[in-house]
């Protein structure tokens, strides 16, 4: 699949290019309310009732007539004749100089257009003495004030999380329709991997990029295929691409990604599909490449750990997002002051894994970059928190400058 599109060359080419390239499923799935966390809504949801669901005290106290205590209304001696808790529907109607007793969530009785709080209020034997002003605040919670119903609450595309959950469970949604999760195919690649426990024998070393790329990836809310590692022989890697293309909706690998004499990645797209880009403006991740095998897209990370993390969050997690359909493309990003000053080659952009700290002098929170160690080190990323972005306009960076910080971990 070749697009007319120029060719990406900076980040955020690439971040617009992968935008316009992956079209959302159009189909849905139904899905439990227990299940549905970290999922997309598959269409737009309406209120099927008003909430509240009917006008309730929210306070504690008594449900009284405003003209009753008109005229400055303190110390005012009403009779009780109900009593009125949550779940419980009040029978009388208040008349005039009566008062129902309620509590907070409970249902508000015919006739009365306020409650007093119980704290602004003596019981006196059947009887209760107010002390308030007709101008003090009704304490009710009307029906409809908070949604009312047919009205718009959640729009396709919105990512289901507590906050969405607990409006859907108040107004008695038991499953929502959502996108299916994206499955993608992850695989490692180099002869030099291998994966716990197998014994290493020197020159060898622990595959550590897949398992972070698939908790990343798992966050994102992607379903994954675990593809193992894939030594450096171009036939067998292929052959893995061109499998994993037919039920997979994007494979990621790591590794081989570069010109090496053992990188047969980007030849390997070439052969069964288009190598979109390859090669961005950016440190660390350069070698990042994205294609389609066989219209499958193709994500190829470098080997390097941090460049294979970096690489994951800014293009990696948007992927995944588009798939699913997930509305908002600039999800996570942070506009922050940075800790110290930089320099770097016009043009490019910095990645610098960093941390987020409060500065001292003003207790605001600023982007801290950890000490440069290079993009293989994993002391730095089981440190980092953050990756901040030096822009490619950007020459020279003084310390409290705005940059771009994105959550390195976040889903
Ligand atoms: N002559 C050049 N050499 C390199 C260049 C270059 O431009 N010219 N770029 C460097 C940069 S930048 C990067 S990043 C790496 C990326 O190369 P590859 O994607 O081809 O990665 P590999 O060569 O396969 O591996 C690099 C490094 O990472 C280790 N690795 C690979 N996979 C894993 C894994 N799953 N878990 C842990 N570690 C992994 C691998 O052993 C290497 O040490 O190329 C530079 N070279
Ligand atoms: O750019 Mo490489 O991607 O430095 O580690």
């Amino acid at each position: 699949m070749k697009t007319e599109s120029p060719i990406p060359k900076t980040l955020s080419e690439a971040i617009d290019f992968i935008a316009g390239y992956i079209e959302a499923f159009p189909s849905s799935v139904e899905m439990p309310l227990a299940d549905a966390t970290g999922h997309v809504l598959a269409q737009d949801l309406t209120a099927p009732a008003n909430l509240p669901r009917f006008d309730n005290a929210a306070m504690d106290g008594f449900a009284v007539r405003s003209a009753d205590l008109a005229g400055g209304g303190t110390g005012v001696q009403l009779r009780i004749v109900s009593t009125i808790a949550a779940g419980q529907t009040g029978q009388h109607e208040i008349g005039p100089g009566e008062a129902a007793r309620i509590t907070t969530g409970a249902m508000m009785p015919k006739g009365a257009d306020r409650v007093v709080m119980q704290e602004n209020a003596r019981l006196e034997g059947n009887q209760v003495r107010l002390f308030t002003a007709s101008t003090d605040k009704a304490h009710i919670r009307r029906a409809g004030d908070d949604i009312a119903q047919s009205d718009l609450i959640l729009e396709a595309g919105t990512i289901i999380g507590p906050g969405q959950i607990i409006l859907l469970a108040a107004l008695g949604f038991q499953s929502v329709s959502v996108t299916p999760k994206p499955k993608v195919a992850l695989l490692s690649t180099g002869d030099e991997l291998r994966d716990a426990p197998a014994p290493l024998i020197p020159g060898q070393i622990y595959d550590s990029n897949r398992p972070m790329l698939s908790m990343m990836l798992k966050a994102a809310g992607a379903e994954i295929s675990d593809l193992g590692i894939i030594g450096d022989d171009p036939d067998h890697l292929l052959r893995t691409l061109v499998g994993a293309a037919g039920d997979h909706d994007l494979i990621i690998s790591s590794g081989g990604a570069s010109a090496g004499f053992a990188d047969h990645l980007t030849r390997a797209v070439s052969q069964r599909g288009h190598l979109e880009f390859w090669k961005l403006d950016m440190r660390p991740g350069k070698p990042i490449g994205f294609g389609d095998v066989d219209h499958c897209p193709i994500l190829i990370l470098p080997g390097n750990p941090l460049a294979a993390a970096a690489g994951c969050a800014v293009l990696g997690r948007p992927l995944v997002h588009c798939l699913a359909g997930r509305k908002t493309r600039q999800d996570g990003w942070l506009r922050l002051p940075v800790s110290r000053s930089f320099s770097k080659p016009l043009g490019r952009t910095h990645i610098l894994p960093g941390r987020l700290v409060t500065d001292p002098s003003k207790g605001m929170t600023i982007a801290d970059p950890l000490p440069e160690r290079g993009s293989a080190s994993l002391h730095t990323l089981s440190q980092a928190t953050v990756l901040i972005m030096l822009a490619g306009h950007q020459a020279n960076v003084d310390a409290g400058d705005v940059v771009d910080v994105l959550p390195l971990w976040q889903a």
